[in-house]
């Protein structure tokens, strides 16, 4: 299974199928517990990057679990390498059959299990970080920096949906097209918007109202991939990160601190999308460069 759906050569994201909510009084879906809620996640993944990226800065490492899949996925999909203690599983595809024993669409990461009820609650990914942030609140560390700000909260939702459509899945865009025009299409409006987001970085630190935010979480794990894998595997390659200054040293700001560097595993990403998708890379041969020094001085303290 791969993640391929053209329409006429494009490639489209299918629906998140489990959408169900954790809220912090549970008066909406299930309640918000420690120890309660399980994240399958792969380091490969660009969704799943996100909520680790979450669950580290907000200190919540102790409070929801994460089983971490095998960067290389077969036809049955994503394995639990020596299979999952908490759940029995051996496939991601076992937790979906559980829940909904008519399910026919993928398997993805990143979704989240309920050990109570014992079933996946969901997979909705650009939920699962905003409720980590909004409904978790009372087992955030002490100091835990507010990641969604009720007051920046239209610009981040703003920019999150240009960055969504142009960047995080414009490079799935242009690498699962089947046809020219699509490719070209999504790989023109990737560009355009680096170059909107290399302009608006060479004024600010971060993408939104002077702070680290979601909007910054959503668009750092598409650019520290860039070069490894989308500038030759999904021939995104206009430019690579390093020819944008002010992109580079932005990415290189936030790799910098661990709940970035930490979750970030260039072994994992290289061997994910190089191994798993013989249509765009038939010999499976994982390139060994890009040499990257992502702990050069990234000088963007000036911009406080
Ligand atoms: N849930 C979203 C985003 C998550 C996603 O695409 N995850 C990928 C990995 S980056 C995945 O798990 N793919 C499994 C598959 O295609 O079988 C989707 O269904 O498109």
């Amino acid at each position: 299974m791969d993640m391929l759906n053209p329409v006429a050569g494009r490639f489209v994201r299918q629906a998140n199928r489990f959408t169900e909510k954790i809220t912090a009084d549970g008066a909406e879906g299930l309640p918000a517990e420690p120890g309660r809620y399980r994240l399958f996640v792969s380091y490969a993944c660009p969704w799943a990057h996100r909520t680790l990226i979450v669950r580290h800065l907000l200190g919540l490492q102790d409070v929801i679990d994460v089983a971490v899949v095998d960067p290389v996925r077969d036809e049955a999909g994503w394995r639990i390498p020596g299979g999952d203690p908490v759940t029995g599983a051996t496939y991601l595809s076992e937790l979906y059959l559980a829940t909904d024993p008519s399910f026919e669409g993928r398997y993805t990461v990143p979704c989240i299990w309920d050990t109570v009820t014992r079933r996946l609650v969901t997979n909705d990914f650009p939920a699962i970080t905003t409720m980590m942030e909004t409904e978790f609140t009372a087992f955030h560390r002490a100091g835990a920096p507010d990641l969604y700000p009720a007051e920046l909260r239209p610009e981040i939702d703003e920019i999150n949906a240009l960055v969504y459509d142009t960047v995080n899945n414009g490079v799935y865009k242009a690498g699962f097209a089947r046809e020219q025009g699509p490719y070209e299409e999504a790989f023109d409006q990737l560009f355009a918007t680096l170059d909107t987001l290399e302009d608006r970085l060479s004024r600010q630190r971060y993408l939104v109202g002077g702070q680290l935010t979601e909007a910054d979480i959503r668009l750092y794990p598409t650019l520290v991939r860039f070069d490894s894998v989308y500038h030759g595997h999904f021939k995104c390659n206009l430019r690579r990160l390093v020819d944008y200054p002010h992109l580079w040293a932005y990415t290189r700001d936030l790799y910098s601190r661990p709940a970035f560097h930490e979750t970030t595993d260039f072994d994992h990403i290289k061997r994910h999308y190089y191994m798993t998708h013989p249509h765009i890379n038939p010999s499976r041969i994982v390139p060994k460069g890009p040499l990257l020094d992502w702990t050069a001085p990234h000088g963007r303290d000036r911009l406080d």
